[in-house]
């Protein structure tokens, strides 16, 4: 049975939450913990559902969890993975987009990994040849099975390589790192991501012995070491969950602190959020995100990789730019299908159109093919309530923005898959005064 919200918009979001560590950095880090010969301990651990989901494929594979969600602990010992029931990993088919990354870890481990159909969101094709290309450079056999899925082996183990990535593929340049601390020799990624999570892995991995620098121009390299113990580290904040809220306060005109917000991995969202108006303050806890009364402005913006405007806060942002008055473009460069979310918005009333053109900016990958992923966005726009079914995770999020800054009360579907990537949103819109209700 689909989960229902039904929720009365109309009223501005106000008053204090908390954000914990990072979705896209915990889990990650959660897979580091595999390639250590004792126990890790990760702090600041949100209890969303990819932590549960990773959490069944470490069990999996003979690592230990042990888990205080209150403290927000997350202990992982993985002195059984010799047990690792390899094979069975295709119960967890379509959950995330994790499995892939044990690959690296495994072939080090055990010589062989298995990688069922990956889930996420369904926001574009999001192929996975850039990962295969990476395993296969560093010398392991990829096999393609109809039956059992893709069978990867490392019969003479792993050697370090020199890769170049066609795109700064953010699960790539993971791959990369967690199967080159291990390798033998050397490894030279040139035009890596360079994301804030990445970076708090690449501490990660230095924490456990291994050898990485981060040069200039997106160079990545990497001394392969012959083992590497467990760590200890505290995830660094969620900026897109504190993004998602600072969206939320200002399409519903509210006052929203985010405590554990923090600045420096999210400085290009905050200039956008001052140039359409909405104003902010920064203290030692987090950030205070304001609508400050008057008008939004409308803006042109295009979502990029890091340290460009990411496309994981384009969606919530989208909400709010349907208060700005004139039309806003967005371009959204990294995934060829993320505004499919826009047709709910379109249903309660908001003005956008989207284009298969590249719009607003420079071209991009997905110019002249069939991809609608640009938008226009002209407002302002009163929305109403409606019943909508959630896309995907931050489209989901979006809905909600817009269900809350609409007037009258709408049903919202399918709403549990927001806890893949937000922690406790219920309990945190209550405490924002927002009137919702499971039903
Ligand atoms: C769990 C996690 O951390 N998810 C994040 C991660 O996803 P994810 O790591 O999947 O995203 P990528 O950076 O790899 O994808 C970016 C682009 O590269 C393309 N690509 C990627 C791999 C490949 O083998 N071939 C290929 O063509 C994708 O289709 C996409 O168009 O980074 C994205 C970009 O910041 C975020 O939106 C996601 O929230
Ligand atoms: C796209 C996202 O995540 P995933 O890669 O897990 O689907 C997201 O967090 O917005």
């Amino acid at each position: 049975m689909k989960s229902v919200l039904r929720v009365t918009g109309g009223r501005p979001l106000v008053g204090e939450i908390t954000v914990r560590g990072a979705k896209n950095f915990v889990s990650k880090a959660m897979v580091a913990s595999l390639l250590g010969t004792s126990t890790s301990v990760l702090r600041n651990v949100p209890q969303i559902n990819d932590v549960e989901i990773v959490s069944g494929l470490l069990s999996l594979h003979g690592v230990s969890v042990e888990s205080d969600p209150v403290a927000g602990t997350l202990t992982m010992d993985p002195s059984n993975v010799d047990l690792a029931r390899l094979a069975d990993i295709d119960a967890h088919a379509g959950s995330s987009r994790i499995p892939i990354l044990l690959c690296g870890p495994l072939l080090h481990r055990l010589g062989e990994a298995f990688i069922p159909d990956l889930g996420g969101c369904r926001i574009g094709d999001r192929p996975i040849n850039y990962h295969l290309d990476i395993l296969r450079e560093f010398g392991a056999h990829v096999e393609k099975h109809s039956e059992t899925g893709i069978h990867i082996t490392a019969p003479n183990g792993l050697e370090g390589t020199k890769y170049e990535l066609r795109y700064p593929s953010v699960g790539a340049t993971e791959q990369l790192l967690l199967t080159a601390v291990r390798a033998e020799g050397k490894t030279e990624l040139r035009n890596a991501a360079i994301e804030p999570e990445i970076m708090d892995l690449i501490a990660v991995l230095q924490k456990m012995g291994a050898l990485i620098s981060v040069d200039t121009d997106r160079v990545i390299r990497i001394e392969g070491v012959s083992e590497l113990s467990g760590f200890n580290h505290t995830a660094l904040s969620d900026r897109i969950e504190s993004a998602s809220w600072g969206a939320a306060a200002l399409a519903t005109g509210g006052e929203v602190t985010v405590k554990g917000a923090t600045q420096p991995e999210m400085m290009t969202f905050l200039n956008i959020f001052r140039k359409v108006g909405g104003d902010f303050e920064i203290s030692d806890d987090g950030i205070r995100f304001m609508h400050p009364g008057g008008k939004l402005n409308s803006i042109v913006l295009e979502t990029d990789v890091h340290p460009g405007f990411m496309t994981d806060w384009q969606q919530p942002l989208v909400v709010a730019l349907t208060q700005a008055y004139g039309l806003s473009i967005v371009h959204e460069t990294v995934y060829e299908n993320r505004f499919g979310f826009t047709d709910a918005l379109r249903k309660m009333g908001a003005h956008i159109q989207v284009y298969r053109e590249c719009l607003g900016g420079t071209p991009c990958r997905f110019g002249q093919r069939n991809f609608n992923h640009s938008a226009v966005i002209s407002g302002p726009t009163p929305l109403k309530a409606a019943d909508i079914t959630v896309p995907d995770l931050r489209g989901g999020f979006s809905h909600l923005i817009a269900a809350l800054a609409a007037e009258g009360t709408s049903n919202v579907s399918g709403i549990k898959l927001i806890n893949r990537g937000y922690e406790d949103f219920l309990g945190k819109l209550a405490a924002l005064g927002a009137d919702v209700e499971m039903v």
